[in-house]
């Protein structure tokens, strides 16, 4: 799964690490998943995710599937494999280097869309798709296909807003280090598509709703902005974002300003029937990917130990904690006894200050490898700590993060200069330390793997 840019000597514990990511990645597959929550019998559909939905496809006319992401094509073809003929129409909008753009899947279009910031071609495909989701009446069921980077795919700007507004805003937020919820609360109330108002466009269709979720705690209104989901966040909240994170954006801020003078709808809140009644079925996330890959790490004899899928933060600071977790592990046998390998998810995030390559999986690599390089004992001498963005970009970067160990800073002079130009990823390629995937097909958000080797490693 790994091209070959972590080149540097390998112990079995790297190969324990990247098996282990590996096997997260594949684990978080949304075309296996998505075709292990369905079941068809006769008209009746099943989902089951948990919570579970039922529903006689003999009592619609038309079955259309909208939606996006990058994980959005792998659930299409799992829809497609259980539904056939029976979708009649649908568009879901993807990255532009997804192979699938251009094509169909069955009855549904694949059109290409903006990441990490929003495009005209994503705004025009979104266009497309909301006169599809208006066309529904009551005898018509709409599958929303929601996946992590849809924020940014399904792009509509809405009022006076124009595409480039919506990339500014974006863009500045992301460089700030502004975490998802607060991101998506600002993009909400600049669409017509997010925050409800997807579900909302096809009323009074029944709407039934399938994520594959890269957000901490798989949070339904927050996973691609929740298209379908009710929203809590109020205009007010959005303009807060834009102070708290110091983001001048002047006509998203005077969009907002209407808003919350009542001069706008608000996004539909939970008591929405739109929205309310809109079932969400996660069909992966995060602990998906930690719970394959503590499968991998147990069939090769290491004992599995999740910290916690949701780590949130900043990923500078986030990584000498993971360390000093390896560190006790190793030292102490706590909470873990080795060999071991310590796991863990959720979304980290940077707060850019220079103008460096990276992204947080790498940030968190190097700053890993700092805390390795200077440890208060030698406990952590045999740890490996790999990280990556299981979509395979980690930030704005080709690479998905970094695999690292006491060894790899040399010169703890120029690490530190690499991370406060937030060149992480810079200083990784250097120490060919830097992990290529590729776009995996999946997004379930960072997965971060701690090798602790026992005696016979
Ligand atoms: N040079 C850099 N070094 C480290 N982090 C960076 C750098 N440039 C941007 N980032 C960070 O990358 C993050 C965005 O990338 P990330 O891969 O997490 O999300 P994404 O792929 O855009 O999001 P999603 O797929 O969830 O929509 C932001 O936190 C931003 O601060
Ligand atoms: O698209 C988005 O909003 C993020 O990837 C979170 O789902």
């Amino acid at each position: 799964m790994f091209e070959n840019r972590a080149t540097h000597a390998r112990s079995p514990a790297h190969e324990v690490a990247l098996d282990c990511l590996a096997a997260g990645i594949r684990g978080a597959d949304p075309e296996r998943a998505t075709r292990e929550a369905l079941a068809l019998t006769g008209a009746d559909l099943e989902i089951a995710t948990g919570e579970r939905s039922l529903l006689d496809l003999s009592a619609f006319d038309r079955v259309l599937v909208v939606g996006g992401g990058k994980a959005a094509p792998g659930v299409v073809r799992a829809l497609e494999a259980r539904l056939g003929d029976r979708i009649s129409d649908g568009v879901i909008v993807v990255p532009a280097d997804d192979p699938a753009v251009g094509e169909s899947i069955g009855a549904v279009a694949v059109a290409a869309g903006g990441h990490p910031v929003p495009t005209a071609d994503g705004a025009d495909a979104t266009d497309r798709l909301l006169d599809l989701a208006e066309s529904a009446d009551e005898s018509t069921l709409v599958l929303s296909v929601v996946t992590g980077g849809a924020s940014a795919l399904l792009a509509s700007p809405a009022g006076d807003l124009s595409v480039d507004d919506l990339r500014d805003v974006t863009r500045a937020l992301l460089d700030a280090g502004a975490d998802i919820e607060a991101l998506n609360a600002v993009r909400k109330h600049c669409s017509r598509v997010k925050g409800g108002r997807l579900a909302a466009a096809a009323a009074p269709a029944t709407v039934l709703t399938l994520a594959v979720s890269d957000v901490a705690g798989d949070p339904p209104s927050v996973i691609g902005s929740g298209p379908t989901a009710p929203d809590a966040t109020t205009y007010d909240d959005a303009l807060d974002v834009l102070s708290r994170y110091a983001v001048a954006a002047p006509a998203v801020r005077e969009h907002l300003e209407a808003g919350a003078a009542g001069e706008r709808p608000e996004t539909p809140g939970p008591a929405d029937p739109a929205v309310a009644e809109v079932p969400t079925h996660v069909v992966a996330g995060a602990r998906t990917a930690i719970d394959a890959a503590a499968a991998a790490a147990e069939e090769r004899g290491y004992e599995p130990c999740v910290l916690s899928s949701r780590v949130r933060g900043g990923a500078r600071a986030a990584a000498p904690t993971h360390v000093a977790v390896a560190e006790e592990a190793a030292a102490a046998g706590d909470p873990v006894d080795p060999p071991a390998v310590v796991l863990s998810g959720g979304e980290t995030t940077v707060d850019v200050q220079g103008d460096g390559a990276g992204g947080p999986n790498t940030e968190f690599a190097l700053a890993a490898a700092c805390s390795l390089a200077s440890g208060v004992d030698n406990a952590a001498e045999a740890v490996v700590v790999a990280a990556v963005d299981t979509d395979g970009r980690d930030g704005a970067t080709d690479a998905a993060g970094g695999l690292v160990d006491a060894g790899t800073v040399t010169d703890r002079a120029t690490a530190r200069d690499a991370l406060a130009r937030n060149d992480s990823l810079g200083y990784l390629d250097d120490q060919e330390a830097a992990l290529v995937t590729g776009p995996t097909g999946t997004n379930v958000n960072d997965l971060r793997v701690l090798v602790v080797p026992g005696q016979r490693d």
